[in-house]
């Protein structure tokens, strides 16, 4: 294969007729321009040849394919490809060269078929697959539409209603569901998958098999009137779901097309849309997003230096409380042996407890059977002592935040586990560094910070200090990723990477409602934005012990930043703590539907009052724009320190931890990649503009001036940061 290009196609003609073309693109198999461009040689030679019947279509390497290569939209976006005439590899390649042709074509999928990957077997005559694969349309997930004949084909494959469920949702479907939907002709061992597929394919040539395009299939379809309303009540949940993207209802135009005005029609619109959304922005923030997720595993100078994460087969979990129960859940659910450690029999029960329920709620949901359950719950054990930690491979001390006693327990540690056990904390603002003084292990200790609830939050950051050994980042890294959780590896400070950067999250927004601004507006315009809540319903949702304990370590560690406001210590002395007391910004109902509370207003006069700041008639008047500047922008500030100060190996860091730590919407493509679709100039001028009127809280930091200063991207490597890590 040249360097240059990307992936090939290969054929082969066997004796009997069949002309078995393979997809190799290593690791998935995407179809690049190249594999698509090879495709196209192959198909004019197999038509044009006499010893062809007819062809097979297979991945190499046990996958059919991943899809098309989505490197590829970032090329046309970034100008250095040009896009191919709209509708060539669709309408050109795919319905007039493949599906038209004279011979048959037969998918043989095993593994799986994704996006172009499913649209190129649906173009075929038929598809064989094996048991195992994955059938699914997951391109509104990345912010582009089906593009190879998927809006048209699909419907008319498994039916309309099935066929917006698969799109609209991006979740595929196993080969026994694709086989009772129609999507799959028949499902065989790995084993009879050529075999078969050849068979069919000379079947198809014999007219023992039926001769199928996709295309022209209408019996799946509803009638038109049922079709339109199937689509009006999609493109109204849609709206509702996806308020801040265009893409998913031009999907659905395309789809619409189809049905309204033929396949034909249907395919010109699908290739139309699908070449206008790839310029759109929220479909740049997402395919950054998919890159950036699977470039938080490459740390340089840890995982390219050759290591091998070595098998973790045991693992204990120091304290049973909220966390603890909630990792102990993570790992048996990926059959990891756990002990949990708890200070006596009632406090043991109470964290086994918290696991049964986390695992009771899926059989409950029927995600889970109760034989699972059982084999589940049967991998965790209680303790009370660390006699049984003397075989574990890993420790997550997840005990309260009080650093005598985690100091305590790590010099226990030292002594009770074997030599090569690592040594994680779960702490959430300690300096590992002082958590591991009294032990000569520093470069096994590290952290392991989950977000709660750690079973079904999908980040964790991976906190290194100085003296942390590779091996132990590479075996985390490692057991991240069985866990199925997106693994960030961060340097050691206050807060880390996620808390650091958003602490002025919500002192922003208390300083503003102290001004005068109205709390419950800037929850919905954060709302609108698109975040999962706003700041002060979270702040309700965490809890006021827990804000007030971080709060805490921002003012004692940043004091020249933070804004110190008495909002929530005047509401928790009155005894409102949040949604748990049901009163904190909103009153609480039984089903915890939150409503606004008029009462709101005396504690923030109150606060007002402390603080000795005026309402300013400015900040009263906050449009949504001005309310979501407020509140991002320090975030984006403090974002930038913790990029210069080498906490974050690589911006694109920063915008995972936001999005999966913080629920900052991923169709704008995390922190620092949002920060650089408005500028740094922009965003330097707006916060030094603030910080001359309202002060140090919005003062620019240095490196945000310095980008700002030559018109840089904030997420552009940091040639020589001081790296902490
Ligand atoms: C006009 C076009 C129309 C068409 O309709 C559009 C599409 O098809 S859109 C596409 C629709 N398809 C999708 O949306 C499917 C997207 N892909 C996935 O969901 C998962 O990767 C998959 C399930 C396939 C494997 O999961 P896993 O086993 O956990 O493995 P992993 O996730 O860690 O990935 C391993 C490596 O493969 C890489 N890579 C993967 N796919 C692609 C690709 N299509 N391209 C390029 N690269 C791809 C990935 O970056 C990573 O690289 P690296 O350098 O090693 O970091
Ligand atoms: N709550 C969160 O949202 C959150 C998020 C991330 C990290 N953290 C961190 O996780 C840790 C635990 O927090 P939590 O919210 O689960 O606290 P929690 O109070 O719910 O649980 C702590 C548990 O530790 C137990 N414990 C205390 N000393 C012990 C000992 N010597 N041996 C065994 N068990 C002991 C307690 O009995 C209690 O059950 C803290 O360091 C916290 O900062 C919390």
């Amino acid at each position: 294969m040249d360097s240059r290009t990307k992936g090939k196609t290969v054929m082969e003609v066997g004796g009997d007729g069949v002309a078995v073309i393979t997809l190799i693109n290593p690791p998935v198999n995407s179809l690049s321009f190249d594999v698509l461009y090879n495709l196209k040689s192959n198909y004019e030679e197999a038509l044009s040849r006499n010893d062809v019947k007819a062809i097979v279509i297979t991945g190499a390497k046990g996958k059919f394919s991943g899809g098309f290569d989505i490197s590829g939209f970032g090329e046309i976006q970034k100008g250095t490809r040009k896009e191919p005439k709209v509708g060539y590899i669709s309408i050109d390649i795919i319905t007039d060269l493949l599906e038209a042709a004279r011979k048959p074509s037969v998918a043989a999928i095993d593994g799986l078929a994704l996006g172009g990957g499913l649209e190129l077997s649906m173009a075929c005559h038929a598809r064989i697959s094996t048991p195992g694969a994955q059938l699914g349309l997951p391109e509104l997930q990345l912010g582009v539409i089906p593009g190879f004949g998927g809006t048209q084909r699909l419907p008319r494959l498994v039916g309309l209603t099935k066929a917006l469920e698969m799109i609209l949702t991006s979740k595929p479907v196993r080969a026994e569901e694709g086989h009772s939907l129609g999507l799959i002709d028949a499902v065989v061992p790995s084993a009879e998958l050529l075999t078969t597929a050849r068979r069919w394919a000379l079947d198809i040539v014999e007219r023992r098999k039926p001769w199928i395009s996709s295309l022209l299939k209408t019996d799946k379809l509803p009638p038109l009137g049922e079709a339109r309303e199937i689509l009006k009540f999609a493109r109204g949940q849609t709206r509702k779901q996806a308020p801040n993207m265009k893409h998913p209802l031009m999907c659905l135009d395309a789809l619409e097309m189809g049905i309204v005005s033929g396949p034909r029609a249907g395919l010109e619109k699908e290739a139309e849309v699908g070449s206008q959304v790839i310029s759109l922005d929220t479909t740049k923030g997402l395919i950054h997003v998919f890159f950036s997720q699977r470039g938080t595993a490459k740390v340089p100078g840890v995982t390219d230096g050759g290591l091998v994460p070595r098998k973790i087969k045991k693992v204990a979990i120091i304290g049973g409380g909220l966390m603890g129960s909630g990792i102990a859940t993570a790992l048996i659910l990926s059959n990891y042996p756990v002990i949990l450690k708890e200070v006596n029999e009632k406090f043991l029960e109470a964290g086994i407890g918290r696991v049964k329920a986390n695992l009771q709620s899926r059989v409950r949901k029927g995600s889970m059977s109760k034989e699972k359950f059982e084999k589940t719950m049967s991998l965790l054990k209680g303790s009370l002592d660390y006699e049984s930690f003397r075989d574990v491979d890993m420790v997550i001390e997840a005990v309260i935040e009080n650093i005598s006693l985690k100091q305590q327990i790590f010099a226990d540690l030292e002594k009770y586990c074997p030599q090569h056990c690592i040594l994680a904390s779960n702490t959430s603002t300690i300096d590992l560094n002082k958590i591991g003084e009294r032990t000569k292990s520093q470069d096994r200790i590290v952290g392991a910070h989950f977000f709660s609830p750690a079973h079904v939050m999908p980040l964790l950051e991976i906190v290194r200090t100085n003296h942390t050994s590779a091996q132990v980042i590479v075996d985390l890294l490692d057991v991240g990723k069985k866990i199925k959780k997106t693994p960030v590896v961060v340097g050691n400070c206050t807060g880390f990477a996620v808390n650091r950067m958003f602490f002025p999250y919500t002192q922003a927004a208390m300083f503003l409602v102290e001004r005068g601004a109205d709390p419950y507006l800037i929850d919905m315009a954060i709302s609108k934005f698109g975040m999962p809540m706003g700041p002060f319903r979270l702040c309700d949702l965490v809890g006021f012990g827990v804000a007030i304990a971080t709060a805490t370590q921002f003012i004692e560690n940043f004091p020249e930043r933070t804004y110190k406001s008495m909002i929530i210590p005047l509401m928790q002395e009155d005894k409102r703590a949040g949604e748990a007391t049901r009163k904190g910004f909103y009153l609480y109902d039984d089903k915890r539907k939150a409503k606004p509370d008029p009462e709101l207003k005396k504690y923030i006069e109150k606060a007002r009052s402390i603080s000795g700041g005026n309402v300013d008639p400015k900040l009263v008047k906050l449009s949504e724009k001005e309310i979501i500047e407020m509140t991002f922008f320090p975030v984006v500030n403090e974002a930038c320190r913790v990029f210069a100060e080498g906490i974050a190996v690589k911006a694109a860091d920063l915008d995972i931890a936001a999005i999966m730590g913080m629920g900052f919407p991923p169709y704008r493509g995390g922190i620092m990649f949002w920060a650089d679709s408005m500028g740094s100039k922009y965003i330097y001028s707006r916060l030094d503009e603030w910080s001359k009127t309202y002060g140090d809280f919005f003062k620019p930091c240095a490196f945000l001036a310095e980008r700002a200063s030559k018109g840089a991207p904030l997420s552009a490597p940091v040639e020589q940061a001081r790296s902490r890590l």
